[in-house]
């Protein structure tokens, strides 16, 4: 357990979406954020990344998942040595499978390995205990949006929506003291956001993104694929809830006859539709929808949510937040709370029975 006051924290993601390691660090207690620190980015090259995408959907000791965990794994510790200071690492590692119905989840990476690589305590492996729990295991980053509500002075309910390779976004009410009390926090996975713009990019034009929602832009949305797409069971189900990646792969398939403009358009619109679908859980309305991941800076996609939406939609940047570091400093803070046995998740924001703390810790 770590004594006393703040220390500094150093964080990682691997998101959905392959495209690289973010890290970055947070002075922290577990409760509050006192200062932001350095941040890095290493990309994956393309060879690692079809290392990984191979072993997409595969459970611990199924082929190819060795050789995924030792890619993160490598990726990590390149990337975590550039830091100094650090006195914690809170480790996300790939998520290759998410099950929560069958009670399982598979972050790729090992801890143990990344604390010898880097002398310091790794926490890790933050999602099975509340999917062995019956929670959802995702998303986790709420905790961390519940302080930095908190941390910009926010007054009233605020969102913070992240388009990432999947969706996900929390409702938050600063007032409430603790994000594990009832009533703090409301969250859950949206729906698919990039990925899947991701991958009709990489099969259509052999590029990795739609560069600013450029292509979108010049589309028109197929409305009989988004009424297909809207009819998806997962839309009816209460929060919270959460996705695998490519849980929406049928769906959002049948767009072969479509332009790749259209096709641009038609996935940028779902991602949208889905988060404005979402928003009509929220217990009350928000003040503002402060957006984080790669997706704010999908100019298409931020344009058609602020239609949808009847709050202002807004960068994360809007309130002197950093939207691309966001999740590596979620995980920051959330390896601190383990460490000094605070909860990471609540009903309110995995479904889990009670509020839990997940997380391993492992020690060089
Ligand atoms: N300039 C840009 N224009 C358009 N899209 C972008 C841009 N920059 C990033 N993106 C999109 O955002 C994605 C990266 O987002 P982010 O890093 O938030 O996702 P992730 O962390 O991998 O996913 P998740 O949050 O689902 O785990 C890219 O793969 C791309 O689809
Ligand atoms: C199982 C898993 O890794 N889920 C990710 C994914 O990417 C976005 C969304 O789906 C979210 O549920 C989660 O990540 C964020 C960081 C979270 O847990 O808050």
């Amino acid at each position: 357990m770590l004594k006393g006051g703040p220390v500094w924290a150093l964080g990682t993601m691997s998101g959905t979406s392959l495209d690289g390691v973010d890290a970055a660090m947070v002075l922290t207690d577990g409760l509050r954020i006192l200062e932001f620190g350095p941040s890095a980015y290493r990309p994956y090259s393309p060879a690692e990344r079809e290392v990984i995408r191979r072993a997409f959907g595969r459970w611990h000791g199924e082929e190819g998942v060795r050789a995924a965990a030792e890619v993160v794994e490598t990726a990590h510790a390149e990337l975590l040595a550039r830091f100094e200071g650090a006195e914690i690492v809170g480790f996300h590692g790939q998520t290759l499978a998410h099950d929560p119905v069958g009670r399982r989840t598979h972050q790729a990476g090992d801890g143990a390995v990344l604390a010898e690589v880097l002398g310091l305590p790794v926490v890790w492996d933050f999602r099975t205990a509340d999917v062995e729990l019956g929670g959802q295991g995702a998303p986790l980053a709420p905790f961390y949006h519940h302080a930095l509500a908190r941390h910009v002075g926010a007054a009233g309910p605020v969102g913070f929506l992240n388009l990432g390779g999947v969706g996900n976004v929390t409702w938050v009410d600063p007032r409430i003291g603790a994000p594990e009390v009832a009533g703090a926090c409301l969250a859950f996975d949206t729906g698919p956001a990039n990925a899947p713009i991701n991958d009709l990019m990489l099969a259509r034009r052999g590029t990795a993104q739609d560069e600013g929602g450029a292509l979108a832009a010049t589309g028109h949305a197929d409305e009989a694929v988004l009424s297909r797409f809207l009819a998806h069971p997962y839309f009816y189900r209460m929060p919270p809830k959460s996705l695998d990646r490519n849980d929406f792969r049928s769906v959002l398939e049948g767009l072969d006859g479509l332009s790749d403009a259209d096709a641009a358009a038609t996935l940028t619109a779902a991602a949208a539709r889905a988060v404005a679908r979402g928003s009509e859980h929220f217990p009350t309305p928000v003040s503002r929808l402060l957006v984080t991941g790669g997706g704010r800076l999908n100019r298409a996609m931020m344009a058609m949510l602020a239609n949808l939406m009847p709050c202002p939609v807004e960068p994360v940047e809007a309130a002197g937040l950093d939207g691309d570091m966001l999740e590596a400093q979620a995980f920051a803070y959330l390896a601190v709370r383990v460490a000094r046995g605070l909860p990471t998740s609540a009903p309110g924001t995995t479904g889990v029975p009670a509020a839990v703390g997940g997380g391993r810790i492992s020690r060089p």
